[in-house]
């Protein structure tokens, strides 16, 4: 799949040197952006494509009054963003717009992620588009200045991966629950130089928006990105969108999708095949995404590893956690709990969780925050009511943004502070200074915000243990 999507974008290829490629669609928000219309600017060049480019702000928007940004840099990039796209003529969905939201929410929503398509951002969660079997990837500040003037990217070609994902997905079990214990079992590189092929049954079986969060993190998995061969899950979802084309346009282009699959004995230069049949909600005990084990399990003991450098990085990930060894994950009691993030901001992220929180409370001492992908998603869960369910319950609703999946705007996690997030990185200072981040599913964030610890969200529904 992959190889085809990147020969046919191939403007320029040489032996030895990276291929210039063609960009279908640029994504660009308000951190990565500046400096490369700065670049421009001083060139005197103009954008390339500014049809095929779309700005949106989130990084540093404040989800309680978006308006009200008091970080000077943050409100001098949120401002420089809106005279750039003006200045250059490129759509930008500003904090006016019914259509802002994180950009890897947005870009699906409007239809401007699509099959087959090369799609960049400067930024590393672009892989989530891969969901719709497009090519997408981030790119540094100077590559998003190269791909505005030019709309086309030198890249190198990647390596080719197959991850099969297998058997019979158990209740409780969601897309994040499998795309973290993927890469806690295979380890937080085994994707490094590889574009991942997410294949097999249970990925066929997922919804388009469980496949957007199992490719978002394939980044953590040190991939260059991740992909799924469009089906009819996918054009099902993009039909109607505002970006996709009406009727008789799109059954062609439907057809010229079907032709993305991989074909029939495709070769990779790697294959991995993960089994789902055994699993259980995960939950991350450590300071990336691979420290990872179920909801039954314990936090490791660092003398239980031969090798003397995983010996220390889990000694020192369990030190910076504030957690003992062999500690079961069930006592680790939280403070925060983050609903959010381009990996899991989604309706049904917010449906999941509304699932569990409905008619329960939140634990008192408990700061819960959901703040939705987008200001559509915002909308579509208003128009159900889970707002309603998550506010009675104690939770914070938020306006959209990116928030706290990363302590660039009001909403941070206070040094020793534990949170249960929904997000897709748990480095050391990722929510905050000092802050401890455990990576869950949004029924899991749900569930841990009634407890005030981690405890499985199936056992809650399915014994209807109250709070
Ligand atoms: C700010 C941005 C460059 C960054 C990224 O590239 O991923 C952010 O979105 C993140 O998740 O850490
Ligand atoms: S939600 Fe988090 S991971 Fe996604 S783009 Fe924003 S900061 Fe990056």
């Amino acid at each position: 799949m992959v190889e085809k999507i990147w020969d046919t974008h191939t403007v320029v290829s040489q032996p030895g040197q990276p291929d210039l490629l063609y960009i279908d669609l640029h994504l660009v928000h308000e951190v990565t952006s500046p400096q490369a219309f700065e670049g421009l600017r001083m060139a005197g060049r103009k954008v390339r494509r500014p049809d095929l480019t779309f700005a949106t702000m989130d990084h540093n928007v404040p989800t309680d009054d978006p308006f009200k940004v008091d970080d000077p840099i943050a409100a001098k990039q949120i401002d420089v963003l809106e005279e750039n796209c003006k200045e250059f003529g490129i759509d930008l969905a500003d904090l006016n717009s019914s259509a802002q939201g994180i950009v890897h929410v947005i870009g699906p929503e409007l239809g401007l992620t699509q099959p087959g398509k090369t799609i960049v951002c400067g930024d590393s969660h672009t892989s989530t588009h891969g969901a719709f079997g497009a090519l997408a990837f981030g790119i540094g500040t100077s590559e998003v200045e190269h791909v505005l003037a030019t709309q086309c990217l030198w890249q190198a070609r990647p390596k080719t991966m197959r991850v099969s994902i297998v058997g019979e997905r158990p209740s409780g079990v969601s897309a994040k629950d499998v795309v973290l214990g993927v890469i806690a079992e295979n380890g937080i590189g085994f994707g490094t130089g590889h574009v991942i092929e997410f294949t097999g049954d249970v990925i066929r079986a997922m919804t388009m928006e469980e496949r957007m969060t199992v490719c978002n993190m394939s980044i953590e998995a040190g991939a260059r990105a991740g992909l799924v061969a469009p089906d009819e899950t996918t054009f099902a979802y993009l039909e109607g969108r505002r970006f996709v084309p009406s009727r008789d346009v799109f059954e062609t282009a439907k057809q010229k999708w079907l032709t993305l699959e991989a074909d029939e004995g495709a070769i990779y230069d790697k294959e991995i095949v993960f089994d789902v049949t055994s699993m259980k909600e995960q939950v991350t005990w450590g300071t990336n995404p691979g420290m990872c084990t179920d909801i039954d399990g314990s936090v490791p003991d660092p003398d239980s590893f031969d090798n003397e450098s995983a010996k220390r990085a889990t000694a020192s990930a369990i030190a910076y956690m504030g957690l003992q060894p062999r500690m079961r994950i069930q006592d680790i009691e939280i403070q925060h709990v983050f609903i959010g993030s381009c990996t899991n901001a989604r309706i049904e992220d917010l449906r999941m969780a509304a699932r569990v929180v409905n008619g329960r409370t939140v634990k008192p001492g408990v700061r819960a925050l959901v703040v939705p992908g987008s200001k559509q998603v915002k909308l579509q869960a208003e128009a159900e009511g889970l707002d309603e369910v998550f506010r009675m319950a104690g939770f914070e609703w938020r306006e959209p943004g990116c928030s706290m999946c990363l302590a660039m705007n009001p909403d941070f996690v206070p040094e020793g502070e534990r949170c249960a997030s929904t997000s897709n990185r748990n480095f050391e200072g990722r929510q905050g200074r000092g802050a401890r981040t455990h990576l869950v599913s949004p029924a899991m964030a749900a569930a841990a915000a009634i407890a005030g610890r981690f405890v499985s969200a199936r056992r809650m529904l399915e014994e209807n243990i109250p709070s």
